[in-house]
């Protein structure tokens, strides 16, 4: 029986100061190896979700399970318990002024024991991951470039290539495609998902575009205003349902997207 990578159970969160709760009540389960897309408009809670279940958010309600590891309400998920978990993020969150190879072997941190990572020693089995990696994110003889010489394509294929040098079971990538023009968005989710599926690991992107959801999610969960509005798998969605989770004029529309599910 495939394991579940996530158990998400009545989960409810509001940042300080707000308003509205960022999560409303949401319940779902991830299976091991899935590719999920969250879609949404902006506000809908994507982000919060996914910086939540990267162990980065405390104070929220509900029951939190991430690879087998269930989460405490009250505190972030320590560091040292994060090395399973790839993060990508839509402003690739590199280091700039630093070579490809640096920014890569980054990834391998949390991989290696601490005096290592703090000596910035690295062996050679760090060296030969992040070569592997760079080769396969089409980047090896970009190594000893800065980043900050880099296009933006570039950037998020080295941010996937530090990703998957940390070796992830699991990957979040919160919209890593918006600041890609189309044609460079479809090849790096092309990589992302690809690489994801090749090593076994479970991906779950967000993404403002249901034409890139649906051609690279096998699921793709609706959210607006923090709930769960359709969760199904990507060829039973449709495109009444897709039109309905942006209708600016239809408040009731999360309501009535219910239906699909
Ligand atoms: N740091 C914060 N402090 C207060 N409120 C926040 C904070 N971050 C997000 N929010 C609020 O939480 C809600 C969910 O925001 P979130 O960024 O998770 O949505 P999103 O679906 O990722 O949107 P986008 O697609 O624009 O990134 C919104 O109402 C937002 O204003």
């Amino acid at each position: 029986m495939m394991q579940d990578a996530i158990h998400i159970d009545d989960l409810s969160f509001g940042h300080h100061g707000a308003e509205q709760r960022a999560i409303d009540q949401i319940s779902l389960n991830i299976a091991a190896g899935d590719c999920v897309a969250l879609l949404g408009p902006s506000g809908a809670g994507k982000t919060t979700l996914l910086t939540l279940l990267d162990g980065r958010l405390r104070d929220w309600q509900g029951r939190v399970s991430v690879l087998g590891t269930p989460f405490e309400p009250t505190r972030a998920l320590p560091l040292a318990k994060r090395a399973d978990t790839g993060f990508i993020f839509q402003e690739f969150a590199l280091v700039e002024r630093s070579t490809v190879m640096r920014n890569v072997l980054n990834g391998r941190l949390g991989r290696m024991p601490s005096w290592r990572a703090l000596l910035g020693n690295v062996s050679k089995s760090d060296m030969d991951i992040a070569r592997s990696t760079l080769s396969d994110c089409g980047i090896a003889d970009l190594a000893d470039r800065r980043v900050d010489s880099l296009s933006g394509g570039q950037r998020q294929r080295v941010a996937i290539a530090r990703c998957l040098a940390q070796e992830p079971k699991l990957i979040f990538a919160d919209e890593p495609v918006s600041n890609l023009d189309p044609s460079r968005a479809a090849d790096i989710l092309t990589l992302l998902t690809s690489a994801a599926q090749a090593r076994g690991a479970t991906t779950v992107f967000s993404s403002h575009q249901p034409e890139l959801a649906r051609r690279f999610a096998d699921r793709i969960i609706g959210m607006r205003n923090g709930r769960i509005v359709f969760d199904v798998a990507t060829r039973d969605l449709t495109d009444d349902a897709t039109a309905a989770l942006y209708d600016d004029t239809d408040p009731a529309s999360g309501a009535r997207l219910k239906v699909v599910s």
